[in-house]
């Protein structure tokens, strides 16, 4: 049978465009790259029940299996993991705008105002003027030299309080975290909000200290609802019921606290300047916080920022210099040379000044060790992937959550030679990691997080820890309780999202400088 030509013609046609057009998309979903390989989840709970309660130790296993960038699902939630510097470098660094939101959660809807806050709200305008709030007043290095004598005082007052625990004959071990937690969270809310949480008498500070231990707590819970949209309503671990009703206890006493300063009433002792004061007069003299009519600082800002400083600010620092500690006991040797640069530098006559840091060599790699092996947040916070992506190969699709084992990558025996080993001297002159720093520069060792959102509170964090934990090792000798011995100290991971000790450390001070130097002005 013959066609009309005009008919054989349009044929021909639509058969080539048809034939182009699958032709085109065969290609192109070729090209399109893969998702990342892992384990293969359960239905609806995905691989949440693989997780156990040490996530960053699993993942750490995992990476070991699949390779260093991992796909999961928690839930119904996408979560990639990087496992290696160079993986994380890639998400951190050249892809970091794609990934500069945190992913939605209880937290940030239920205690951080709806995301009004710095941790969690999102990236844009607002967010860097919080920040730019938080880094002039507080981090910047006038800010901080300003608030010097505030840190110095809280680490003299922890000493003194070790020095009492200890004094009678036959007195009990002491919980050395427990200690250095009054410190840090003292230090930080009185340069938050002019007063201490942990102080003697009132009933103000008490319920100041219940409902800020509380957030902390709460902070650090891995709520499933927030995977299993279908589990959400149930709230099968009560977290979001306890989140709205420490929620209303904490603006209630945020209310007061602020109420009080407007009426000019500051809790005695605190002349210094702090955040609130410098907040309220920005909202006395109406300045906009981020150069618009309609980003006047509100009272929910100041409350959401105060929110934050106490939750990431607190428990972070103080289980550090714990673990600082511990590590020391368990290595004389190690411990022996940080205490003779220390009186080298400081003398046994006063306590150590921050002053002093900078000449402090040794120890400033002790910390740098401990930051490695023991990361306050082993898997960072979580960021969210906002659009579909490229990395190292691989298709990371939009939403997807982004966890990096920070705690896995710097045990990485192909960066770090014996990774389990208790090393500082890795980081002085000479050593494999010399002129490594931990301020999100080198990816290898990222405690902070790097970034677009690396840790605000880097500069505060690092010199609070650091203060801290030369001072304890220069004023004490340390014992353990009966029957213990440093080469069997437990230096077990608790389940917890924080790192902290699976056993509190229980230790006994001995004072080994001169009597002066212990006695508070
Ligand atoms: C040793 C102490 C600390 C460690 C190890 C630490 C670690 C971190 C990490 C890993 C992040 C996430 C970074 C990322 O997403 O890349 C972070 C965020 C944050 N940290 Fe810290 N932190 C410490 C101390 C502090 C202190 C003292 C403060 C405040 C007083 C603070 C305030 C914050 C805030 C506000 C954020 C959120 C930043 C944002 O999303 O823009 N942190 N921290």
């Amino acid at each position: 049978m013959d066609l009309p030509l005009p008919l054989l013609l349009s044929t021909l046609a639509v058969s080539a465009i048809v034939c182009y057009v699958l032709f085109f998309r065969a290609g192109k979903a070729r090209r399109r790259a893969p998702l990342p390989p892992g384990p293969r989840g359960w239905p609806v709970l995905g691989n949440l029940p693989q997780l156990g309660g040490k996530t960053h130790q699993t993942l750490h296993v995992m990476t070991k299996v699949y390779g260093p960038l991992l796909r999961l699902r928690f839930g119904s939630s996408d979560v990639v993991v990087a496992g290696s510097a160079a993986v994380a470098e890639q998400f951190l660094r050249i892809h970091d705008a794609k990934f500069s939101n945190r992913p939605p959660n209880s937290g940030g809807e239920h205690m951080a105002y709806n995301y009004q806050d710095v941790v969690f709200g999102p990236y844009g305008p607002r967010w860097r003027a919080m920040r730019k709030v938080c880094a002039v007043n507080l981090f910047s290095a006038r800010a901080l030299d300003d608030l010097r004598a505030v840190r110095e005082r809280e680490a003299a007052l922890m000493v003194r309080s070790l020095v009492e625990a200890s004094a009678p004959r036959g007195a009990p071990a002491v919980p050395l975290g427990k200690a250095v937690n009054v410190c840090t969270t003292n230090a930080l809310s009185r340069a938050a909000v002019g007063r201490r949480v942990f102080a003697a008498g009132s009933e103000v500070a008490k319920e100041f200290k219940e409902i800020v231990l509380e957030v902390m707590q709460v902070g650090g819970v891995l709520n499933v609802g927030d995977f299993v949209p279908a589990l959400r309503w149930l709230d099968p671990q009560g977290v979001v019921a306890k989140m709205k009703k420490l929620h209303r206890r904490y603006d209630d006493m945020m209310n007061a606290i602020i109420g009080e300063r407007r009426a000019g009433v500051k809790p005695a002792g605190e002349a210094g300047k702090d955040l609130l004061g410098l907040l309220l007069a920005m909202m006395q003299e109406e300045q906009p916080l981020a150069g618009g009519e309609e980003d006047k600082i509100t009272d929910t800002d100041i409350k959401a920022l105060t929110l934050n400083l106490f939750v990431a600010g607190t428990d972070t620092t103080s289980t550090i210099a714990e673990w600082a500690v511990a590590e020391l006991i368990r290595n004389p040797d190690i411990l022996k040379q940080a205490q003779e640069e220390l009186d080298a530098v400081v003398g046994r006559g006063r306590l150590v000044s921050e002053s002093d840091l900078p000449r402090l060599t040794f120890f400033n790699a002790v910390i740098k060790e401990t930051f490695r092996l023991h990361p306050s947040t082993p898997l960072s916070l979580p960021r969210m992937a906002s659009q579909e992506c490229e990395v190292a190969g691989y298709r990371i699709p939009k939403g997807a959550q982004l966890l990096v084992n920070v705690w896995g990558i710097a045990r990485d025996p192909a960066l770090w030679p014996d990774p389990l080993e208790y090393r500082p001297a890795r980081f002085l002159p000479g050593g494999s990691h010399a002129d490594l720093d931990v301020k999100g520069s080198h990816f290898g060792l990222i405690p902070f997080g790097a970034g677009r959102r690396i840790c605000a509170g880097l500069s505060w964090g690092l010199r609070m820890v650091t203060v801290t934990a030369a001072t304890l090792v220069h004023a004490f000798d340390w014992e353990l309780p009966a029957g213990q011995t440093p080469d069997k100290l437990n230096m077990e991971e608790a389940f917890t999202l924080l790192l902290q000790r699976a056993e509190p450390l229980m230790v006994h001070p001995v004072p080994r400088l001169l009597p002066s130097a212990y006695e508070i002005a």
